[in-house]
């Protein structure tokens, strides 16, 4: 017998929908921004709950007996054995076996409610990663243990009492890292300011054509990270006096932990953590490369590919430097009335030179850098086991990725994601769910992810911007993300937010 399809607005369609959004929450990252990578592996060893291996060594220590029944009571299950020796090991909570899984990841692999619980409530450290840069939290996640990983990732300062439901883990993306400290208070004092350019531990980037300065690998085939080049006071001093610089300064390094060493000292004595600037230059990048005393220096031509090369923490600083020198690029001359403009606030603000401008009165935002913000969704099949993919005639061949579009004046998030995904593939979207956002510094976009529920499936592309657009199941995306040799199409690099929210979607429903 073949079911019907429902037809849009029916009670059985209703409920599908509902179901479909169910069980999203916000994909959750870990403390060091990585992603887990293993989930192909894990995949295949669904059904088997994880042990702890025995090891064959002929001189274990009382000490590494001791991790290694603890280990193994909490891969168990055993609370009392793992309270038992809490008691008399304290120091055996955060200890690691075999590739860095803790007590707590081996519980929360097997869903051993009690045993994490027992565990947190002992002060056990829950953002630890393992060997494949996973948290507890995302593996009782991806294993569908749904009340370990509401357990993890609740927080006890109370935020979930008055959010509730709501995912409250770290939700972060690459180029969403907030490093530095932006201290917007002390855009406005200049002695401040002045004092902090000319301190010995400032650090400054240099960018030439919106491209920052960084080294790379010796050997670009091992895939290694691209650096930014820091620079001193004295070596961008003369920089600083030329009229067509622009400097724009980015925040402090954020304090880790209260330290001896002193990097830099106020007049009262008090410690304060380095500041970082950004110096947009027009003079010749390859004079300008010669300052740098490391090997491999350049300016990056392709943004859209080499700046996903940093790390998650310099791809942070680079999202805010990038975005208003190339907001200051585009608009040297005022937006109202044409006239010159002056940067103000440290590189944040530009302000007319006409004092009859009208941009000069109240709060004008022309005045201030410029954000664009594009709505990007994984439309998911009303049978919730298919996702629509789309490809621009642009990307390379065979990749397919999210739909995504701008969001026009006076309009929601959700009717964007609506209309878009109508205008791009003619299918009708009905509940929408934000995810997570991304900065996209290319120029100054702020990626909005979402998920979305389909109210029709056939597909009509917009030819002008999509080449092909197509239902993929759920199985085929799986194997083209993380096992195929020769996978059905490309999935975008985990450095987009489009291949975070088919990451997330994949991963919500891991336990179907
Ligand atoms: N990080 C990620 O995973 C992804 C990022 N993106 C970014 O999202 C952006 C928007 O996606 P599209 O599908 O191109 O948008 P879109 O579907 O709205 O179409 C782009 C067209 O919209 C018009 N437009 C309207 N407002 C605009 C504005 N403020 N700036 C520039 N053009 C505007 C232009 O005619 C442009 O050609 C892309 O530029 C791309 O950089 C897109 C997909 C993935
Ligand atoms: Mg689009
Ligand atoms: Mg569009
Ligand atoms: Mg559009
Ligand atoms: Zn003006």
């Amino acid at each position: 017998m073949s079911r019907q399809r429902p037809e849009v607005g029916s009670e059985q369609f209703k409920c599908d929908s509902s179901q479909v959004l169910h069980q999203f929450r916000p994909f959750n990252n870990d403390v060091t921004g990585n992603r887990p990578r293993d989930a192909a592996d894990l995949h295949t060893r669904r059904d088997r709950s994880v042990k702890t291996p025995q090891r064959a060594c002929f001189h274990v220590s009382a000490q590494e007996e001791a991790v290694e029944k603890f280990l193994d009571a909490a891969s168990r299950g055993d609370l009392t054995q793992v309270s038992t020796l809490l008691t008399h090991g304290p120091s055996l909570i955060n200890q690691t076996g075999n590739n860095g899984w803790t007590a707590l990841m081996l519980a929360a692999r097997n869903g051993h409610f009690h045993v994490v619980e027992a565990l947190l409530s002992n002060g056990c450290d829950k953002f630890s990663v393992n060997g494949s840069a996973q948290t507890a939290y995302d593996i009782a996640k991806f294993w569908g243990h749904k009340h370990v990983s509401n357990l993890l990732s609740r927080t006890d300062d109370g935020c979930q009492r008055v959010l509730p439901g709501c995912d409250l883990g770290q939700q972060e993306n690459y180029f969403g890292r907030e490093t530095l400290d932006r201290l917007s208070a002390k855009r406005t004092d200049k002695a401040w300011l002045e004092a902090k350019q000319s301190d010995a531990d400032t650090v400054y980037l240099i960018f030439s054509k919106l491209s920052p300065m960084v080294t790379s690998p010796q050997d670009d085939s091992t895939g290694g990270e691209n650096k930014l080049c820091r620079f001193r006071f004295e070596a961008v001093q003369d920089l600083l006096q030329k009229p067509a610089t622009v400097l724009v300064f980015l925040g402090v390094e954020r304090r880790k932990k209260p330290s001896s060493s002193s990097p830099s000292q106020t007049k009262e004595g008090v410690q304060e953590p380095p500041a970082w600037f950004a110096v947009g230059t027009d003079e010749d990048a390859a004079e300008l490369l010669k300052r740098c005393r490391e090997k491999n220096c350049s300016f990056p031509k392709a943004p859209n590919r080499d700046l996903l090369k940093l790390s998650e923490e310099e791809a942070g600083v680079v999202a805010q430097a990038r975005s208003v020198l190339a907001w200051h690029s585009r608009y040297s001359f005022c937006p109202t009335c044409g006239s010159s403009t002056k940067l103000e606030e440290a590189g944040h603000k530009r302000s007319c030179l006409n004092s009859a401008c009208r941009s000069l009165q109240g709060v004008h935002n022309t005045c201030y850098p410029r954000i664009d913000p594009v709505v990007i969704m994984l439309v998911i099949h009303p049978d919730g086991n298919q996702c629509l993919l789309g490809r621009k005639k642009i990307f390379p061949a065979g990749l397919f990725s999210c739909l995504a579009g701008f969001v026009e004046p006076g309009e929601t998030m959700e009717a964007a994601v609506r209309r878009e995904v109508e205008e791009e593939s003619g299918v009708k979207v009905g509940p929408v769910q934000y995810v997570s956002c991304q900065p996209w510094p290319m120029p100054s976009n702020l990626m909005i992810g979402c998920l979305a529920v389909a109210m029709s499936t056939d597909i009509t592309v917009d030819q002008n911007e999509i080449e092909e657009a197509r239902w993929f199941p759920r199985q085929q995306v799986i194997d083209s993300m993380f096992r195929a040799a020769s996978p059905a199409f490309t999935v975008p690099p985990r450095q987009t937010i489009a291949h975070q929210l088919i990451r997330h979607w994949v991963g919500m429903n891991s336990n179907l």
